[in-house]
């Protein structure tokens, strides 16, 4: 079954000893089983009044303050294990739930960052935070609840089949066929409830980029459109959760009716069973019967409700399974140290979801030299660089730094090697100070600062009301581009890793603030293995080598001067950027 299939994933994932959980649940079980004591007492006292000698009663039964005692007691016993067996419910769940989310956390962190980029925050964020939290109710509440329902419904059963099996029979005959009907509803409900997920992630995804997108959207008035497209995506969410309360409430409602319909099989076999003259009811059965008829039903009733919880509980955990799904970069058993920084690819082919992007890749780039990569738009650079800095492995061939593959070196010693700077600067809402030593936490104030001094960005810092400790404010909004990215490369600076990737990292900036990237960069590659992602053909005239790509295979290489000479791919690219007149 579906949900249990589900609860065994969270019990391994987590990790956690499942034991004061399950202990909990038991105990859960018997308080509601106990409900039933009274009845029993009840009964017994009451069958012996009319043939005392025909019921072999114990000798203090029949006296009212021992029955009133012995139900006394009953109550204290069933406080003592509802209370031990929701706080061990409580306890075992946490540490279930909190192993599970610490290591899914753990998992998400290990995973290649090309899926991380594929996900778009928003769903990441709701999987992360709601669906965990949707998978805390079921150990808190719904699973110890239904167990503890369905232990006080097999009881109250047990219990009148001990005193008339016939009643019991009747009570119990369109049960089979009920569990049918809400087994029968499982499968689409599910079905459903998947589509509906996914959409509701699409609409939170949709409204995050919408919110983070306002200003843009708003300056292009584009935020009618916008509206639009949320409002069809919130209106597919209402025709499917209507949906889900068809398959969800729908079989549930058959479900209830025949439970009920037990209570109606009851009423007739007490009726045909207790015809005078050949009655064979025991009245204290009947009363019984008629007092646990509502003690089977009940709980029945509330089981369904905590099904149809569980069953969107199970839901958020067949998504965040498709995440534990997602494989982590592999990892070495004993990771290899690099023999130098030069870096090497050796026939790399890879493909994004089956369509094949780079092709039989291979170049050599020597320690501290300057490699550029160029092409035209569409043709692998990202791709590339983003390989290098292992978002994705390839699928074939390897990237090997030192003369050892990037998958043998592990991530730790590779990142260790590398520093990044992106055309995305990414900043954290944190102060200026706390930004820069993500590149290096222990790094001294003087070296922070020497950093600064060297990517130019001190000056900028300095005139800030309160310099190294102003707030960037999220994603660094309150800087300007020119800014960030200058902090980007002291970041990386600081970091002072032997192997540098760049990509693009003028693009985004004014002219004035490109010359200032410009002279930051150059003392950042200086004594470093650079490879660079450029559109821009000027900024990298002076490369040692040129490396120009054409849909995902390596057209040429050699220096500016020998590309221009052979007037192939790079020649023509120049020509298109530099005007004819300034082609040769
Ligand atoms: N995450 C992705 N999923 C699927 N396809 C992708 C993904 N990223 C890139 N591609 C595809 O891979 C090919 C190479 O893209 P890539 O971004 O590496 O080229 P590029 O040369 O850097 O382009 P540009 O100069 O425009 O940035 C393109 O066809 C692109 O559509």
């Amino acid at each position: 079954m579906a949900i249990l299939r589900s609860l065994r994933r969270i019990l391994a994932r987590s990790g956690a000893d499942g034991r004061a959980f399950l202990l909990g649940v038991g105990l859960r079980g018997l308080e509601r089983v106990c409900e039933m004591l009274p009845y029993l007492l009840a009964y017994l006292w009451l069958a012996s009044l009319p043939a005392p000698a025909s019921f072999p009663l114990p000798p203090w039964l029949p006296l009212p303050a021992a029955l009133a005692l012995a139900l006394l007691g009953v109550l204290g016993l069933q406080w003592a294990l509802a209370f031990h067996g929701q706080r061990l419910c409580f306890l075992g769940s946490y540490r279930i739930i909190g192993g599970y989310r610490e290591r899914l956390i753990d998992h998400v962190r290990g995973m290649p960052l090309g899926n991380l980029q594929r996900q778009r925050v928003g769903q990441l964020a709701d999987s992360l935070t709601d669906d965990v939290r949707r998978l805390e109710g079921i150990f808190t509440h719904v699973a110890a609840d239904c167990v503890a329902a369905l232990c006080a419904a097999l009881a109250a059963l047990a219990l009148l089949a001990w005193a008339d099996w016939r009643l019991a029979l009747a009570l119990a005959l369109p049960l089979p066929l009920a569990a049918a009907v809400l087994q029968a509803g499982a499968a689409a409900f599910e079905r459903a409830g998947l589509r509906k997920h996914g959409r509701y992630r699409e609409a939170a995804a949709l409204l995050v980029e919408f919110i983070g997108g306002l200003p843009t959207l708003r300056l292009y008035d584009r935020t009618g459109d916008w509206l639009r497209r949320l409002d069809a995506c919130f209106g597919e969410l209402r025709r499917l959760s209507l949906g889900i309360e068809k398959w969800g409430g729908g079989p549930v409602m058959g479900y209830r009716l025949l439970v009920e319909g037990g209570v109606a099989c009851l009423l007739a076999a007490i009726a045909w069973l207790g015809l005078p003259p050949a009655s064979t009811l025991a009245p204290a059965a009947v009363l019984l019967a008629l007092l646990l008829a509502y003690k089977v039903v009940g709980p029945l009733l509330e089981v369904a409700e905590y099904l149809v919880m569980l069953r969107y509980a199970c839901q958020s955990e067949i998504k965040l399974e498709a995440l534990w799904r997602v494989r982590p970069l592999p990892e070495p058993w004993l990771p290899r140290r690099p023999n130098g920084h030069g870096v090497r690819f050796e026939r790399v082919s890879f493909a994004y979801a089956g369509e094949r992007v780079l092709h039989d890749i291979s170049f050599t780039v020597p320690e501290r030299s300057l490699t550029a990569i160029v092409g035209p738009s569409g043709s692998g650079k990202s791709t590339l660089l983003h390989l290098l800095a292992r978002f994705h492995d390839p699928d074939e061939g390897r990237i090997c730094l030192g003369g050892v593959d990037a998958r043998a070196l592990g991530s730790a010693q590779w990142y260790g090697a590398l520093s990044m700077v992106f055309q995305q600067v990414q900043l954290f809402d944190g102060s200026i100070e706390d930004n820069l030593r993500l590149g290096r936490a222990q790094a001294s104030d003087a070296a922070v600062w020497a950093a600064c001094r060297a990517a130019d960005c001190e000056a900028f810092i300095r005139a800030l009301p309160e310099g190294m400790r102003t707030r960037v404010g999220e994603g660094g909004l309150s800087l300007s581009g020119g800014e960030r990215q200058r902090l980007s490369i002291a970041r990386a600076l600081l970091k002072d890793a032997p192997l540098l990737l760049l990509d693009e990292v003028t693009a985004a900036v004014d002219p004035a603030s490109q010359s200032a990237i410009q002279r930051a960069l150059n003392r950042l590659a200086a004594e470093r293995t650079v490879i660079m992602v450029a559109h821009r053909l000027h900024t990298i005239r002076h490369a040692d080598q040129i490396v120009v790509l054409r849909q995902g295979r390596i057209a040429e290489t050699g220096t500016h001067a020998q590309l221009l000479r052979r007037g192939g791919l790079y020649a023509e690219l120049w020509a298109a950027q530099s005007g004819p007149e300034q082609g040769a």
